[in-house]
Parts: C-alpha cells; structure tokens; sequence
C-alpha cells in the first residue's frame, strides 16, 4: 500500500460523500480485507476494478471541518462538444462477439448460462474535460448515484495531482451491490433492460413488456440467486421478493430486486462481504469462472474499473458499495466509456447492439456527446 501516489487535497464526489483526499491506500478488496484498513476510523472512500485481483484504491477523506470540495452549485448544462468519438470495437465486432457468445450459450457441452459482454466508446475533444463539472450534471437524475473520484496513474512512483497526472473515474449508478449497517444488510441487483422512450405512452410499453420478458427474468434470475446464495451463509433472516420490480433511470427501465438481511455477525468487516460478492453476474455471467474466461477471450482490452465496485466504509465495519456502472475514464481531453449487456440464448446482436447504445447515453449526454452523428 502507497499513500505517496496522490497528492492531499485531490476532491472527489460520491453521491452525498464529498470531500478532500487525505492520503491514499492502493490494493486489492481481498487484502484490504484480511489485513484491514490503515486508518480505520472516520469515512474512507473507494474504487476496486473489475477484476478482483487487481488492486484499485481507498482514500481517507481529509477531515471535515475542511471546506468541501464540491459544492451544491447549479449544474452547467453540457456544452455541445466538438470532439472525435468513435465505437470500441465497432458495433459489428461486438455483435460478432455477441453471436458467438449466443452459440457457445446455445451449446450442450457448456455450464455457461450467461455472460456479460462490454464495448467502449472513445471520445477526444479539444479542451481538457472537467471530471466534477460532469458528475454534477450525471447527479441531476434522481434515480442514480453519481461519482467522480481520481485513479492515479503509476509512473515511476512520481506523485499524481488533481491538474497533472490524473484519470478520473467518473460515472452515474443506478445499482446498488452492498449496503452494510451494523448487522443490517442490503443488496439492490438490477438486470435486464429496456431503453426508455420520450413518448410516455412506448415508455410505460416498454417498462411493460421488460416486467414480462421471459428472456430478461432469466438474466435477472441469475443474479438475484447468486447474491441470495453468497449472503445466506452469513445471515440468520434474508428476504427478497417473489419477482423483480422495475427501476428506472433517466435514460433506461431495468429489472431490479430488493435482497435484504439480518447478519449473524455485525462486526464482519464491509469489504469482506464485498471481496465474496465481486463481480456478480449483473457484470460478469453465470457460472463465474466459464464467464469470467469467455469475456477475457471476447472482449478486445480489460475493463479495467468499469464494472468494478465504487463506494465507501465508515469504519471498517460499515459502507455503502455499488456496482461501477454508465462511466467514463476521463483523462485530460479524452474519456473511454463502456456499456455492456447481459448475454443468454435467446439474445440477438441487434438487441444487445441497441441495448449497450442506449446505456452509453448518460455518459455521453453529460459529455455533450451527440451519439446521432
Ligand atoms: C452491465 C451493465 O448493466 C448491468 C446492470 C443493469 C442491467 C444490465 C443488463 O440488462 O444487462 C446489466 O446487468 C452496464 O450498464 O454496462
């Protein structure tokens, strides 16, 4: 663990939680847990990548007497942006990808039952993106958590500041993986999707038909049951509801399930349940590992901290994590989103083409992205 990559006094924003970087801590949410963490009184906030072996970060937020560093200001509306952008593979590379994935789904000689593909979206403009100018236009939808909270980049151990060497992770989040109070526990799944439509009349069709989506129950199935079976062991009463209810977001209808519980233990550490959960198959598939291999031969590059987990602890015990969702790495003028799909056998590349299109739409409106050119 390193606390002399970032510089103090870097802001970040995680819904309500913001403030100033103390000091910083790099590793994994498995080592966090067994050897615990440095400072572990008062509220530390945090992003893990998708793979749970590579380290992400935790920063202790400087204390609060400190001026926050983000204030409650009126967002600035996007501004229409001259950038470049482009698909990251292009839309038939990733419906191949799809295709593919559908056949080996299809198979009888696989366990695979689903799988979540992603694709980027790289955008490069002229003038350097402001990261909390951003998450402050993200955070105008009420149905989300938005955040933007710095990754250092690891250069020959220089020191990384808020103007030189910083990529932001900055995103909007309608999923909630862990909220952990005392022995109280919850987790918000959310899978299968529907874009939303201006026309009040298609959009409560379309919410609609996802609440009777055979194909969308199934993707979701899976991941309540995988939540449900990962927390049972450690609670002596957890509940969910029968079936999914809809949830929604300013630009998508998803399927969404309340699991919530009673621990055994109040005193288990937040990140050693959240080391258990990481990733759920509302991010990688089900069974995990066949998953887990097929996105790594599927998919072009790593994911990196799209699809990981952001959040933060009050003390070791408590905290709040999500799932990092409808994001972007913004790195002076350029910024990689991803969105991704869950894939079952009755997927098409058309739909899932359509449907990772419709999640980018958060990112690159607050952007000033204009996806119809
Ligand atoms: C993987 C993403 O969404 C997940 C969360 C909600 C619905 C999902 C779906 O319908 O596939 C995904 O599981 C993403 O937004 O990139």
């Amino acid at each position: 663990m390193n606390d002399a990559l970032l510089a103090q006094g870097v802001p970040l924003v995680l819904g309500d939680v913001t403030g100033q970087i103390d000091t910083a801590w790099q590793g994994t949410i498995a080592a966090f847990a067994k050897n615990g963490v440095p400072q572990s009184k008062g509220r530390c906030a945090g992003v893990f990548p998708f793979t749970p072996t590579d380290p992400g970060w935790l920063y202790a937020l400087a204390p609060a007497e400190r001026p926050p560093a983000v204030t409650a200001q009126v967002p600035s509306p996007p501004q229409a942006q001259s950038g470049a952008w482009q698909f990251s593979p292009a839309p038939e590379v990733y419906g191949a990808a799809v295709e593919h994935a559908v056949e080996q789904l299809r198979s009888y000689e696989t366990p695979l039952q689903k799988v979540v593909l992603a694709r980027a979206l790289d955008y490069r403009t002229a003038a350097p993106v402001d990261p909390m100018a951003v998450a402050r236009r993200l955070g105008q939808d009420p149905h989300v958590t938005s955040y933007a909270l710095p990754v250092p980049q690891i250069r020959s151990g220089k020191t990384a500041d808020a103007q030189g060497d910083m990529r932001w992770l900055v995103g909007a989040t309608p999923e909630l993986l862990l909220d952990k109070k005392g022995a109280a526990v919850m987790s918000h799944p959310l899978a299968g999707s529907a874009p939303r439509s201006a026309d009040p009349v298609e959009d409560r069709h379309r919410a609609e038909a996802l609440l009777v989506s055979t194909k969308d129950l199934a993707e979701h199935r899976y991941v309540v049951e995988y939540i449900h079976d990962i927390l049972a062991p450690y609670c002596h009463n957890l509940t969910r509801p029968q079936t999914p209810a809809l949830q929604k977001t300013a630009s998508m209808w998803h399927l969404g399930t309340r699991i919530s519980g009673v621990l055994r233990d109040a005193d288990l550490p937040c990140l050693a349940l959240l080391g258990k959960l990481h990733p759920t198959p509302a991010v990688a598939g089900t069974p995990l590992r066949p998953a887990l291999d097929l996105i790594s031969r599927l998919e072009p590059e790593p994911r990196g901290f799209y699809a990981g987990t952001v959040g933060w602890l009050e003390n070791e015990r408590d905290g709040t994590w999500y799932v990092t969702l409808r994001c972007a790495m913004i790195e002076g003028c350029m910024a990689r989103l991803h969105a991704g799909a869950g894939i079952v056998p009755d997927s098409t590349a058309a739909a899932e083409i359509a449907e990772t299109q419709a999640k980018f739409i958060a990112m690159s409106d607050a952007l000033g992205i204009d996806l119809t050119h």
